[in-house]
């Protein structure tokens, strides 16, 4: 959401949107919302139980149209994905700048698969982190890179370090320079791949899981993982600040609608937490980048405890 450099707030925004593969039975479910591919970047909405023969209907279709930058249909690899999606943000995290990357749509619709993975198959948190340490090792002749992560999910409005559960809710603090903090969560540094995809496993099974009506191990959480790149400069006499550039990964909590997934009680109270901070994100990123950004507009980064952690650092 940020450049550090005093650019505007939303540099570029990628839109893309993977649909995943669907069994028959499943095609049945979610008949109305069947997505048709149409070229490249453009994707038709249509409900396919309208009669196109029904003259009393005839005028009154629901199918719309969304353009997007990208589109991926039921065979794109993982690889595809994060190549087209996350790769080209890594030199601006080196470089010292913040970007962000969400995985947004209902529950079961892939967002953890796309994020995660799984060992095989991994998603774009660890592509991203390998890419980030080839990169950092061909660049790191002058300049001394200390690379470190954290993992929390937010559930609820309240903050837990999947790293270290055990730890109970976390408090973010915002210092009298507007820094955001979260006082006590787990940073851990290194570079070996399999080490973090199995921190990573072993803390995803941590997020609050829950069975609904539309997924047997729904996450009612939102999973950030945050990856931190600091430099320096070798030159002892360079007295110029280490730069931080940070990455954010969001695994966002499903944003189903409490009719589709027949929520009810405790399940339908997180499907409010949910909706109302996807609503304050949603917000705050139209508020950034319609023109002009934060100088033209007000932006709510405190309407959600998600979007105060991204806010500015
Ligand atoms: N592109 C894909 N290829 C193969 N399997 C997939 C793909 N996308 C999702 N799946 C499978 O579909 C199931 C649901 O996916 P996943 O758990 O990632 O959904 P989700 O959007 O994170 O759901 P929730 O919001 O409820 O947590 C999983 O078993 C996952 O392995």
């Amino acid at each position: 959401m940020k450049d550090q450099r005093g650019g505007p707030r939303v540099q570029q925004l990628t839109v893309a949107l993977r649909i995943r593969p669907m069994n028959e039975a499943e095609i049945d479910d979610e008949a109305s919302f069947i997505a048709h591919k149409l070229g490249k970047q453009m994707v038709v909405l249509m409900d396919p139980t309208e009669d196109p023969d029904d003259i009393l209907r005839a005028n009154r279709t629901r199918e719309k149209t969304f353009v997007f930058d990208m589109v991926f249909d039921a065979k794109a690899t993982q690889e595809e994905v994060y190549v087209s999606t996350t790769k080209t943000l890594i030199d601006g995290v080196i470089a010292g700048y913040n970007a962000t990357v969400f995985a947004y749509g209902p529950t079961g619709t892939g967002k953890t698969y796309t994020m995660l993975g799984m060992d095989s198959e991994p998603g774009i948190y660890i592509q991203t982190l390998n890419d980030l340490f080839k990169c950092i090792e061909a660049t790191s002749d002058n300049v001394i890179y200390t690379v470190s992560m954290s993992y929390l999910e937010i559930y609820n409005e309240l903050i837990r370090d999947l790293l270290n559960p055990t730890s109970g809710y976390l408090e973010l603090r915002e210092d009298s320079r507007g820094n955001i903090q979260i006082t006590g969560i787990t940073e851990v540094s290194t570079n070996n791949a399999l080490e973090i995809m199995h921190l990573l496993t072993k803390g995803n099974k941590q997020r609050t899981q829950e069975p609904t009506a539309a997924n047997k191990t729904s996450s009612r959480s939102h999973a950030v993982l945050q990856v931190k790149v600091k430099q320096k400069c070798r030159v002892k006499e360079n007295n110029e600040e280490a730069r931080v550039g940070r990455l954010f990964m969001i695994d966002l909590a499903g944003s189903e609608r409490a009719s589709q997934t027949q929520n009810k009680g405790k399940r339908m109270k997180e499907g409010a937490h949910i909706n109302r901070s996807l609503l304050a994100l949603g917000n705050c990123i139209t508020a950034l980048s319609e023109k002009g950004g934060i100088r033209a507009h007000f932006v709510n980064f405190r309407d959600s405890k998600l979007t105060r952690l991204l806010k500015v650092y």
